[in-house]
């Protein structure tokens, strides 16, 4: 599996010192707020449950599966709804923890779901944001990195379900994608 990848972006423990810094930040911010933090399925899963763990202040924790990618690399434009939430929204303070903004899509979808279901506030945190490709508006409030616009594996990041159980994220190599 990792001489699948052409070039390691971020190494365990650069991920692991971002992750520290922004939990810091995190705990700052949402003192007092007992914040609902949802965790988008499933690429966040392991950002999520490392950078709870950062996070010093009571909080409660849910998990949402959307998907709009499939199998490839491309962006359907549907952002379709798996599992919802199992705890309500209304008057919470809000933090959606992602792996990755590339489109926008998935998030614009979600904040604007949850401003309609009254939620008190919406915050986003991603460990990875692809500004270039963005096609909505939405701007998260706590990034671990910007990337390149490359397609991106690892660490809950997949290609066609594989590659997330790797501990880094990566460059696929291009033989990969073409089979
Ligand atoms: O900004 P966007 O263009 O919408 O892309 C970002 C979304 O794409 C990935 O999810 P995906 O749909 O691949 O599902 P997964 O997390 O289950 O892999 C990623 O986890 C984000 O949720
Ligand atoms: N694995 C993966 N999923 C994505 N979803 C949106 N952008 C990406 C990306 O670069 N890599």
């Amino acid at each position: 599996m990792n001489n699948d990848i052409k070039e390691v972006l971020y190494s365990k423990e650069q991920i692991a010192e971002v992750t520290k810094k922004l939990g810091k930040q995190i705990t700052k911010d949402f003192e007092g707020k007992n914040p609902l933090v949802v965790c988008v399925l499933k690429g966040a899963v392991m950002f999520t449950t490392d950078i709870i763990r950062e996070i010093d202040t009571y909080l409660e924790l849910d998990f949402m599966d959307v998907s709009s990618y499939g199998e490839g690399t491309e962006s359907s434009g549907e952002v379709k709804i798996i599992k919802d939430l199992d705890t309500s929204v209304t008057g919470r303070d809000v933090l959606i923890v992602e792996d990755i903004i590339d489109t926008g899509r998935t998030l614009q979808r979600l904040v604007e779901l949850f401003k309609h279901r009254n939620a008190k506030s919406v915050k986003i945190c991603t460990l990875l944001d692809k500004p270039e490709r963005r096609v909505e508006g939405v701007k998260p409030d706590y990034v671990g990195f910007e990337v390149p616009n490359e397609f991106v594996v690892g660490y809950g990041l997949d290609f066609a379900g594989r590659y997330r159980n790797l501990g880094y994220v990566g460059i696929l190599k291009p033989e990969v994608y073409e089979g």
